[in-house]
């Protein structure tokens, strides 16, 4: 089924603070590297055939090509972000104005803090939810009511995987693949009884953001350095779409974080 991805180009893109452990602003990253390897991205969906929007970066803030922070889209219904950190605050703003602009009437401003589909996962009859390093737990309950499906929160525990799409990806709307690792152990055994046959991943494949992929149900656009993760989606019948996302991966996002799916 074709899907529709909202993307930021990284024109602005920078490491020039720090608000996860992947970054260390006095390294820097190659802008220009970014750009082309974000453009693999987009040229990856776009050959699977999706739809890709655009929001217009803007100055000043570098994290933007991260689209997926950007807002929770379900049922044509946009859950706004209000980030954690004042470096990215406007962001969520930005985002939600390109809704109301192309149309989303059913636009809301969030009260709790959350990180869109950083945090927010949604799988057929469910959404799955990351708290502990950024999105708040009453923002779970917040769009559980706005959108009217089951919201189920899981735990966080790990610094490097601040974001729950850096732990785990839906591998379709029933099934996921993810790094127990990242989880407590009460989100663990949640986990288990939803998931008894995820893709269980290994924490080498996880250190390389391999959790933060992007799959259609069939096709699954992952970091090129996950190797034991593709041979596993290789296995389980995926066609798997490996791209080179390091330069963004300095400011701790990979494929999944630089796209915002668009549902309804
Ligand atoms: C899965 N991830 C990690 C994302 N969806 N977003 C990446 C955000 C990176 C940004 N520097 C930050 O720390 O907010």
């Amino acid at each position: 089924m074709t899907r529709h991805y909202l993307m930021c180009r990284p024109d602005h893109f920078a490491v020039e603070y720090a608000i996860n452990p992947w970054m260390h602003p006095e390294a820097g990253a190659d802008r220009e590297v970014a750009i082309s390897q974000w453009e693999t991205l987009r040229s990856a969906y776009q050959e699977l055939g999706h739809r890709v929007s655009l929001i217009d970066p803007v100055e000043g803030l570098p994290d933007m090509v991260f689209a997926a922070n950007g807002a929770l889209v379900v049922g044509g219904r946009v859950y706004g972000a209000r980030f954690t950190h004042p470096q990215r605050a406007a962001e969520g703003p930005a985002y939600l104005d390109w809704f109301v602009d192309n149309g989303y009437e059913r636009a809301q401003e969030a009260t709790f803090t959350n990180e869109g589909e950083g945090d927010f996962l949604t799988l057929d009859h469910l959404v799955l939810a990351g708290t502990g390093f950024r999105t708040d737990i009453f923002a779970h309950k917040e769009a559980q009511e706005f959108l009217g499906r089951p919201v189920v929160t899981l735990q966080l525990v790990d610094p490097r995987f601040y974001h729950l799409d850096t732990a785990l990806f839906p591998l379709n709307g029933h099934n996921v693949a993810y790094f127990p690792g990242a989880f407590s152990p009460g989100s663990q055994e949640v986990l288990r009884a939803l998931f008894p046959d995820a893709i269980i991943a290994s924490e080498g494949d996880a250190s390389v953001l391999g959790l933060n992929a992007v799959s259609d149900g069939t096709n699954v656009v992952i970091n090129i350095e996950a190797a034991d993760l593709q041979l596993e989606l290789k296995r389980r019948g995926f066609e798997v779409i490996p791209v080179d996302l390091s330069e963004l991966r300095k400011a701790g996002g990979g494929p999944k974080c630089c796209t915002l799916e668009i549902r309804g």
